[in-house]
């Protein structure tokens, strides 16, 4: 059966759509914004296999808990944005965002990315997920998302239900994960997805009859005004739950169904080039940024050479050492020392220009230093602060420790990829071109959604 006759059997975000074609604008119940199973729990395209089958999925009778998967789909041959499932967005590649979210929500047994690609394999494993590396079969431009899922469950046979996250909706957060796996676990749902309310008035096009359109949802003589109407549930793609045998048999919707209602900031839905840049500002404001964010930086330690500098050694004909550096950088010094976070630097080499440069922005300066991390702890317990008060920016080997142990840490665009592996913000910006600037936002950024947070809290 293909996914219309799905929807039309038992989604009530499309029954409301059928109800209102005829004008008729249907009511639902808006207390219940966040999460809704299907009202009735009928199983109208189910058979009754299907219905044994579910006690399967809950397998009460056995005490077996059901295996539920993450399977986040990330081929390489994306055509719109070229290797899209893992280009940096904010910092992160796009498949880390809803890594993170799969991890920290803790209700999956097992996370994986299915590809056909050896760089997003690395990236995958390198936030900790298990890759699938699926067959060119189902990678490509017309393959769906079904067959990828589908064949995963054929060579994965300990999977019982899966949690199909899709990385082109990175706003996604633990929570949205935890409840709808709640749907599954505790309610007994075959299948769960996301979706977004919209106040959209839908016109179809006609081509007959010398009409041009005619209205789908509501009835121009009586248009009603958005508080009168509760909307529309449309799948803002975020995520697809469903059973093994749902999905063995072609559904990813079906069976006891119930829908997961994102709000409309988190629904984020990357498609086409242009939508990249507003999932960017999107994400900085909405995204989850891990568990461990809400403390306030108050040190940020920069390593001046490939992070502040480019890197390069200028010598003058009289043999003095130069060096340059962007003031695009030491502007965003000086703004986030503003904000009350200390800067500190750190050079492993021992030059008088970096003493100058320290003093004219106001920073403490460490030069020579062989081990960065022992001047990183000294200065932290001297200064009483927790690693999550730290953040580190530093570009290459000698800077990973660093850059691990800081609650925040970032490195240029144009860093090592070790320092790169060991970072959690990757600049979209190369060392001496606004880098550190750009870093120092992404500090206050994380600041503000810690005080919101933490306002949030106290409510
Ligand atoms: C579950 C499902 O049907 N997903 C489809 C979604 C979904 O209908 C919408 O997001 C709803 O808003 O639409 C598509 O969405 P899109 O093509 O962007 O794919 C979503 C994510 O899945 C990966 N993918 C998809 C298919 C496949 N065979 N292998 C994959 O790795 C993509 O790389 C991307 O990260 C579409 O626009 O064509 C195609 C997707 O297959």
């Amino acid at each position: 059966m293909d996914k219309t006759t799905v929807s039309e059997s038992g989604d009530p975000g499309m029954n409301t759509t059928r109800d209102s074609s005829d004008g008729r604008c249907n009511s639902s119940n808006t207390g219940k914004r966040k999460m809704n199973a299907t009202a009735s729990g009928s199983n109208e395209n189910a058979s009754a296999s299907d219905r044994k089958r579910k006690m399967t999925v809950s397998d009460k009778e056995s005490g077996k808990k059901p295996h539920l998967s993450a399977l986040i789909l990330a081929r390489g041959g994306s055509k719109g944005i070229p290797l899209k499932n893992i280009k940096v967005l904010a910092g992160v590649p796009l498949i880390g965002w809803v890594l993170r979210a799969a991890f920290d929500s803790a209700v999956f047994d097992s996370v994986w990315v299915s590809t056909d690609h050896a760089k997003i394999a690395e990236v995958a494993e390198e936030f900790g997920a298990q890759v699938h590396r699926r067959s060119p079969k189902v990678s490509t431009d017309s393959s769906s998302s079904l067959d990828a899922i589908q064949e995963f469950l054929r060579l994965h046979k300990e999977v019982d239900i899966i949690g199909n996250i899709q990385a082109t909706s990175p706003c996604l957060h633990p929570i949205h994960l935890q409840d709808a796996t709640r749907k599954i676990r505790e309610d007994g749902c075959d299948s769960v997805f996301s979706v977004v309310r919209r106040h959209h008035f839908r016109w179809q096009e006609v081509k007959t009859g010398g009409v041009d359109t005619k209205p789908l949802n509501l009835d121009p003589a009586n248009r009603p005004r958005r508080q009168d109407w509760d909307g529309e549930l449309c799948e803002n793609g975020s995520f697809y739950f469903a059973s093994r045998e749902l999905i063995e048999k072609g559904y990813l919707q079906g069976g006891k169904m119930a829908y997961y209602e994102m709000l409309p900031e988190f629904s984020v839905d990357i498609d086409i080039d242009i939508d990249w840049p507003v999932a960017e500002q999107r994400v900085l404001r909405f995204g989850y940024f891990g568990k461990d964010q809400l403390e306030q930086v108050k040190l940020l330690v920069c390593n001046i050479d490939g992070c502040l500098t480019d890197g390069q050694m200028y010598l003058s004909a009289g043999g003095e050492e130069l060096v340059s550096w962007n003031i695009r950088d030491t502007t965003g010094i000086s703004t986030i020392q503003e904000q009350g976070v200390e800067v500190c630097l750190i050079s492993s080499r021992d030059c008088p220009i970096h003493k100058l440069l320290a003093k004219k922005i106001g920073c403490q300066l460490e030069q020579n230093v062989a081990n960065k991390l022992e001047v990183l702890e000294l200065w932290k317990s001297k200064k009483k602060l927790s690693w999550e008060q730290v953040a580190y920016i530093g570009n290459d080997e000698s800077d990973v420790e660093c850059l691990k142990k800081a609650g925040v840490s970032g490195v240029p665009h144009d860093a090592s990829s070790d320092a790169v592996k060991a970072a959690g913000y990757t600049c979209r910006n190369s060392a001496g071109r606004g880098a550190v600037r750009e870093f120092a936002d992404h500090i206050l950024l994380l600041g503000e959604q810690a005080r919101a947070k933490s306002q949030q809290k106290n409510h």
